[in-house]
C-alpha cells in the first residue's frame, strides 16, 4: 500500500528530523527531487522555459531553489512572486543562478507564462488555506489558457490537504511532486483528479500509522485468498446472495457473475424461482435455495421485494453481511454491525445520512468516515477513486477504476465480488480493498480505452486475478 499522512503528522515528523539535521537540508532534497522530475517530464532542461510561481512559505522555498538547479543546467528560469513575503534564500539561490525575479505588478509575468514550457506551483504546501487569492487566480489562469502544463509542488495550490475536498478555486496540475510521503489530497476525490500522477520524494522522514492508505498490485498477492491442496468447495467459502427480482432480474445474473469471478468454492441463490431460473441458466454451478453460508451479499436489483425484518436477522447473525443498493434500507444505526460491509454510491450514501448527493460528493472522505461511525460497519463508497472506511478509523482508497466503468450493472458485479470475498474470510476490509481494487483492474482489461459492458466486467475479473496474482496457469 502506499500511504497518506495528515499536515499534523508530517510537520511533526519534518520537525523530528529537522532537528537532527543542518537547516535546509530537507527543504535541499525536496527541491532536487523537484527539479529531477521536472527534466525528466521535460525531456530537456539546456534552453527550456520554466516560470515558478512563488508564494510566501516554504512551498515557494521548494520552487526556488529547484528552480535555481535547473537554471544552473541551463534552464530560462524566470519567478513570479504572489506576496509581498518570499523565501528569501531561494531568491539569493535563483538570482545567484542567472534566473529572473518578477513581483506581481510587473508587466512582463503574462507573457513569461504564455511562452513557458512548464509552470512551477509554489503558491502554498501543507501551511495553505483552501482556495486561491484572485491574483494566483489570475495567473494560474493564464497557464490554463495557453496549454501550459503546470505541476504542482507537494500539491495543487488551493485543495483542502487533509480533506481532499476542493471548495474553491484550485490548480489543476500535469503532475504533483510530493515529499516525505503522500497527503490524503492525493488519494481522495475531487482533490486527487486535481493532481495529475504523483511521484514521491524520499526526505527521510520517520512517520506514524497512516491516515489513509492506497491499495497497490502488491496488496493483491498479499491477501488474495488463493486455494491450496488441502480446499475443498466449503473450506473455500460459501457465498448466500439475493439479488435480483421479478422487476431487475438482470441483476442477479449480473451480481453472481461478480460473485463467482471471485475466490469462492460455492454460490447459493436466494430469490424468485423465475429469477433463480435465469440465474441457473447463465451459471449450472448455482445452487439454488437456503443452506449453510459464510457469508451474505443482499441487495442488488432487490426492488420492493427487500425482506427488511430478514435482512435485520441476518445482519445481527455471525456470518458477515454485504448490503448493496436495496439493501441498504436494512442498515439502521442501532447495535452492532462490525462484520457488514455496506456498498453504496453517493445518493445511497446521502439517503443513509440524510443529506444532499452533491454533500457527499463534494465531501467523500468526511461521509464515507461518518457513515462507518454512525453504522458500525465498513462503507465502500463507489466513486472513481474508491474510499473504503471500518469502524475502526482505517480508511483506503482505490484508484485504478477507468471512466468506462460507470455502466449500469458495474455496482452489482463489484457487490457479488466483494461478498465472495467475504465469504473466502477476508474482512470487511480487506474484501471491499480487494474488491474495489480487482475490478478495477478487469475494467481496465475489459475496457482497452473503450466502452464495455457490465458483464464484460465480470468475465475479465479471473484474468485479472491471475495477472495481478502472478501465477502462470498449469497445465
Ligand atoms: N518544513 C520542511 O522542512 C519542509 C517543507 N517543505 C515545503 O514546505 C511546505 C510548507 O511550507 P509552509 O509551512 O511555509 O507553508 P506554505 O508554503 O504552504 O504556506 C505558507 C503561507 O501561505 C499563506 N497562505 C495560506 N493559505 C493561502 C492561500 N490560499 N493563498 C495564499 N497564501 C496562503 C499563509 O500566510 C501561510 O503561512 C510544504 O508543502 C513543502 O512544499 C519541503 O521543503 C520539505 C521540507
Ligand atoms: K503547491
Amino acid at each position: 500500500m502506499r500511504h497518506a499522512h495528515t499536515v499534523e503528522q508530517v510537520r511533526a515528523a519534518e520537525a523530528d528530523l529537522m532537528a537532527r539535521l543542518p537547516e535546509g537540508t530537507l527543504m535541499q532534497r525536496a527541491a532536487s527531487g523537484l527539479a529531477v522530475a521536472i527534466s525528466n517530464y521535460l525531456g530537456h532542461t539546456y534552453g527550456a522555459r520554466v516560470v515558478l510561481l512563488v508564494g510566501s512559505g516554504d512551498n515557494g522555498g521548494d520552487a526556488l531553489y529547484a528552480g535555481a538547479q535547473l537554471a544552473r543546467r541551463g534552464a530560462q528560469v524566470t519567478a513570479i512572486l504572489l506576496s509581498d513575503k518570499a523565501h528569501d534564500a531561494g531568491i539569493a539561490a535563483l538570482t545567484a543562478a542567472g534566473g529572473r525575479i518578477h513581483p506581481l505588478a510587473s508587466s512582463a509575468k503574462g507573457a513569461a507564462i504564455a511562452s513557458a514550457d512548464i509552470v512551477v506551483d509554489g503558491i502554498v504546501g501543507i501551511g495553505g488555506r483552501p482556495g486561491l487569492k484572485p491574483e494566483a487566480q489570475a495567473v494560474v489562469q493564464v497557464a490554463v489558457d495557453h496549454d501550459v502544463p503546470i505541476v504542482a509542488v507537494d500539491m495543487p495550490s488551493g485543495v483542502d490537504v487533509d480533506s481532499g475536498e476542493t471548495p474553491a478555486e484550485h490548480v489543476k496540475a500535469a503532475f504533483t511532486v510530493t515529499f516525505g510521503t503522500h497527503k490524503i489530497c492525493h488519494f481522495v476525490d475531487p482533490a486527487a483528479a486535481a493532481c495529475g500522477p504523483v511521484h514521491l520524494i524520499d526526505i527521510g522522514l520517520e512517520l506514524p500509522a497512516p491516515a489513509v492508505s492506497a491499495i497497490q498490485d502488491a496488496d493483491i498477492r498479499e491477501r488474495y485468498p488463493v486455494p491450496h491442496g488441502e480446499s475443498d468447495k466449503y473450506s473455500r467459502g460459501v457465498l448466500g446472495l439475493m439479488a435480483g427480482s421479478s422487476q431487475y432480474p438482470g441483476a442477479a445474473v449480473i451480481a453472481t457473475s461478480g460473485a463467482l469471478a471471485g475466490p469462492i468454492g460455492m454460490l447459493r441463490y436466494l430469490g424468485p424461482d423465475e429469477v433463480a431460473t435465469a440465474v441457473r441458466a447463465a451459471h449450472p454451478e448455482i445452487v439454488a435455495g437456503e443452506g449453510r453460508v459464510q457469508a451474505w451479499a443482499i441487495g442488488s436489483g432487490l426492488g420492493d421485494e427487500l425482506e427488511v425484518d430478514k435482512v435485520r436477522e441476518l445482519l445481527n447473525a455471525e456470518e458477515p453481511v454485504l448490503l448493496d443498493a436495496d439493501g441498504l434500507k436494512a442498515l439502521d444505526d442501532s447495535g452492532d454491525h462490525i462484520g457488514v460491509l455496506a456498498t453504496p454510491h453517493a445518493g445511497e450514501l446521502a439517503r443513509l445520512l440524510g443529506v444532499e448527493r452533491s454533500t457527499v460528493e463534494a465531501e467523500r472522505l468526511k461521509h464515507a468516515k461518518l457513515a462507518a461511525e454512525r453504522f458500525d460497519v465498513t462503507v465502500l463508497l463507489k466513486g472513481a477513486t474508491t474510499v473504503i472506511a471500518a469502524p475502526d478509523g482505517q480508511v483506503r482508497v482505490s484508484s485504478n477504476a477507468t471512466p468506462w466503468l460507470a455502466t449500469a450493472g458495474a455496482g452489482d458485479v463489484l457487490a457479488g465480488l466483494c461478498g465472495s470475498l467475504l465469504a473466502a474470510g477476508l474482512t470487511p476490509l480487506d474484501a471491499a480493498s480487494l474488491g474495489a481494487y480487482l475490478h478495477g483492474a478487469a475494467a481496465q482489461l475489459a475496457s482497452a480505452s473503450g466502452p464495455l459492458t457490465a458483464m464484460q466486467v465480470a468475465k475479465k475479473i479471473p484474468e485479472a486475478t491471475r495477472l495481478l496474482l502472478d501465477q502462470d496457469i498449469p497445465g
